[in-house]
């Protein structure tokens, strides 16, 4: 039997992928290679436009590569959507303000015809790992902008998949707010061990919460440079006053300053 728990869990090969627009082509991914072991916090950062939700999108089968080759849990990303290997958070909430937080995060597992007990149950799990137990008779319009993005990781989780795909999710929130719910991702993730593949254009969200961090650039969208952390796992917010954690924001802004140098 092969050892499926030392394989990446993503794994991409000289992916690229160009659209084809009115304007010409457009090399949204290059060459791109990349191992994401189980277990890893990975975040994609660099400038608008550098592919980092392309390549969000073709792990989670919403695009498909020009060339190269990708793996999800050693399948095609048509195999692992199939099998429900991973949940997708976007960077608005997109909550249905006429279904209550509970019935938001109900509606995919009744479309995929979960019993209801079963509903029931994985609804209460997964607000109770977003820390909003008491909040599964509200509605989205009665929580704040951060409950709200808390409530969409709630849902996307409510399938119990390995594989947590965010894009930008706390991009549009105040400073103080998404350092506390970097904060409750980080204790999300320790207690559930998922693998998250995380998109931000904040160098220290992505230093904070990554124990991989993916520097991307733009024309064409490419891999620039790949850092592992060796940051500890559990980490207080003022972690980001640490040497360590300065040396490895450095090395981001280096790393994306060499992306635009190119251009
Ligand atoms: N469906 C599409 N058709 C044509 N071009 C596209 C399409 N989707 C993305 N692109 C282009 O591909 C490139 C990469 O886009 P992508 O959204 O992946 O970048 P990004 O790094 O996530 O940017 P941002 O930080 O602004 O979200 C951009 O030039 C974008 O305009």
């Amino acid at each position: 039997m092969t050892d499926t728990s030392t394989a990446p869990v993503i794994s991409a090969r000289d992916l690229s992928l160009t659209f084809q627009t009115n304007d010409g082509p457009v090399h949204a991914l290059k060459d791109v290679s990349l191992d994401i072991s189980r277990g890893e916090f990975v975040s994609f950062i660099g400038p608008s436009g550098c592919g980092k939700t392309t390549f969000l999108r073709v792990i989670a089968d919403l695009e498909q590569p020009t060339s190269g080759t990708i793996t999800v849990n050693g399948m095609s990303p048509e195999a692992a959507r199939r099998a429900r290997a991973y949940g997708y958070v976007f960077q608005a909430a997109g909550l249905y303000p006429w279904r209550t937080i509970a019935g938001n995060i109900k509606l995919p597992l009744e479309i995929m015809g979960y019993s209801s007990t079963e509903q029931q149950s994985r609804v209460e799990k997964a607000l109770e790992l977003v820390e909003l137990s008491g909040f599964a008779r509200k509605f989205p319009w009665q929580l704040s902008g951060g409950m709200q993005q808390r409530a969409s990781i709630a849902r996307a989780l409510a399938f119990d998949a390995d594989i947590l795909l965010m894009d930008e999710p706390f991009g549009a929130l105040d400073e103080i707010v998404r350092d506390r719910l970097n904060e409750q991702l980080l204790e999300l993730w320790a207690r559930t061990e998922k693998t998250i593949g995380f998109v931000t254009h904040s160098i220290p969200e992505a230093v904070y919460l990554s124990t991989k961090i993916v520097v991307m650039s733009p024309r064409p969208g490419r891999i620039t440079d790949i850092i592992d952390s060796p940051l500890p796992r559990i980490r207080p917010l003022d972690i980001r006053d640490s040497p360590e954690f300065i040396e490895i924001a450095q090395r981001v802004r280096e790393g994306l300053r060499a992306g635009h140098l190119d251009d």
